[in-house]
């Protein structure tokens, strides 16, 4: 028997945003904990719910809302009845600053702060436009909030890696606040994480297209060189580089590190071979692309040499980095979404990071191409955008410490079509206007 909050949550889950198992017909949905964070009106509570689709079961956290009347500011996130979304109502979100800020237990919740701050209670939260997988709260200009809607047990690695990370006086991470943890499957499982928000910073993504934007202005005069426009961006490449390489070396000392031999890589070149073969199922238009994908993959499959692996970010790109006054500070140690916690906690070559921001490099130069009416003229300019860029990515790398010789060219060509290959899939699920920019990675066109 379903209680009726549950048949209302049942209705109103699978059109979230952060839902993930969207496509699938939701069977029901239980409430595995409810715990009472605030009680009167309104009331706060905190619910861990499963949601049962074709006999698979997920786990989602959500902050019940209470009232006996939803006011017209939150109606947006009316569940139904006096229930509603309570990550929108900023006269309730308060109390998990002050539950983090005391090192509260309320009932199975942990709330914890990060040693030696003090975390500033009384803002108030907005929740940050972009929505996806997960709610950002952004409390004053002080605090982001990261609430995970799936929940997978265990740390997540964002928190382990973040707090690793500030405890070596990492300039290049954004200072942890806070936390807080419950128990799932018996594991402790981390349900929000939160850090400085930095309210000044702008992100890679939309300096790099500014820095496209700019060339594209010359589409008429390719004698004029991108060094010579303005708006160049390749300084600030460079600088991304020289910083992802010293989050390569913290991340090397903060936590064990380990080689990969030359039967692992192997085994490494026949698990990216799965994927291709599972993507060619799925996306019918990377088909006649597979031949230069499997050549690279043979050519890792025969490196003789053990490669060295390490923590790494793992889902790296020009969104998830920003620009502050003074360094570029990366964001979303968690992996790339979808994938199991242990194959995103697993040691990985550091490589796989270059490979990926140099995928967005790409990306950010033909992503003004689509719909433009001159996008014939410029795909030479979005080439010579993406070249400079990588190179000074590269060579900032490399001066920053970060080592790019001998078989890493094996590697990194293999990585990138590995990366170009998960785009694919990732642009087919959710944006299928876009899948053009990652075909191009094949033919270089
Ligand atoms: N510490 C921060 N300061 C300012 N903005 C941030 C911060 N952390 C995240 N953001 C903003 O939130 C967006 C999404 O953050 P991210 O951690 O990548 O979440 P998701 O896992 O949902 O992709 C980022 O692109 C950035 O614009
Ligand atoms: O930021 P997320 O962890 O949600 O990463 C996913 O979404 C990204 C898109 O936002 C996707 O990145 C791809 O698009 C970016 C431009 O929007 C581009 O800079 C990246 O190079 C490209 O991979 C990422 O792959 C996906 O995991």
């Amino acid at each position: 028997m379903t209680t009726a909050l549950e048949d209302l949550l049942a209705g109103w889950i699978g059109r979230q945003r952060w839902f993930a198992g969207k496509g699938r017909a939701i069977d029901g949905v239980g409430i595995e904990s409810d715990v009472e964070l605030k009680s009167g009106d309104p009331g706060l509570r905190h619910l861990v719910l499963q949601v049962h689709q074709a006999g698979a079961r997920d786990r989602y956290q959500l902050l019940l809302g209470t009232r006996r009347s939803i006011p017209q500011r939150l109606q947006h996130a009316h569940i139904g009845g006096r229930y509603y979304d309570a990550a929108h109502d900023a006269e309730l979100t308060g109390v998990l600053l002050e539950a983090m800020a005391q090192g509260a237990d309320i009932g199975p919740l942990r709330f914890r702060a990060m040693e030696g701050v003090t975390i500033e209670t009384g803002l108030r939260s907005l929740v940050l436009g972009a929505e996806q997988s997960n709610t950002s709260l952004v409390y004053g200009e002080a605090y982001i909030c990261k609430l995970f809607r799936r929940l997978v047990p265990g740390v997540n690695p964002e928190v382990e890696i973040v707090t690793a990370l500030a405890r070596r006086g990492s300039p290049h991470i954004a200072q942890p606040y806070g936390w807080f943890t419950t128990d799932i499957d018996g594991e402790d499982t981390t349900l929000a994480f939160m850090q400085r928000y930095l309210s000044t910073a702008n992100d890679g993504w939309s300096l790099a297209l500014a820095s496209v934007r700019d060339l594209y202005g010359y589409a008429h005069q390719p004698e004029i060189p991108a060094s010579e426009v303005g708006g160049d961006f390749a300084a600030e490449s460079r600088r991304l580089g020289i910083a992802t390489a010293r989050v390569h070396r913290e991340l090397a000392a903060a936590f064990p590190t380990g080689t990969l031999d030359p039967p692992e890589i192997k085994r490494m070149a026949e698990r990216l071979r799965a994927r291709l073969d599972q993507t060619l199922l799925e996306v019918p238009q990377l088909r006649g692309h597979d031949a230069v994908v499997h050549a690279a993959y043979d050519r890792l499959a025969d490196i003789d040499r053990p490669i060295t692996v390490q923590r790494v970010h793992g889902d790296y790109h020009l969104g998830q980095v920003m620009r502050t006054h003074t360094e570029w500070v990366v964001l979303d140690f968690e992996g790339e979404p979808g994938q199991p916690l242990e194959e995103r906690r697993a040691l990985d070559t550091p490589l796989r990071d270059v490979a990926g921001m140099l995928r967005s490099f790409d990306y950010a130069s033909r992503h003004l191409l689509m719909d433009h009416p001159e996008g014939r003229i410029l795909t030479s300019r979005a080439a010579e955008w993406s070249a400079r860029n990588r190179a000074a990515f590269l060579d900032g790398y490399t001066e920053g410490g970060g080592r790019v010789h001998g078989d890493d060219a094996v590697l990194l060509r293999a990585l990138e079509y590995a990366k170009a290959v998960y785009e694919v899939g990732y642009e087919a699920r959710n944006r299928p206007t876009w899948l053009p920019i990652p075909l191009a990675a094949f033919t270089g066109s």
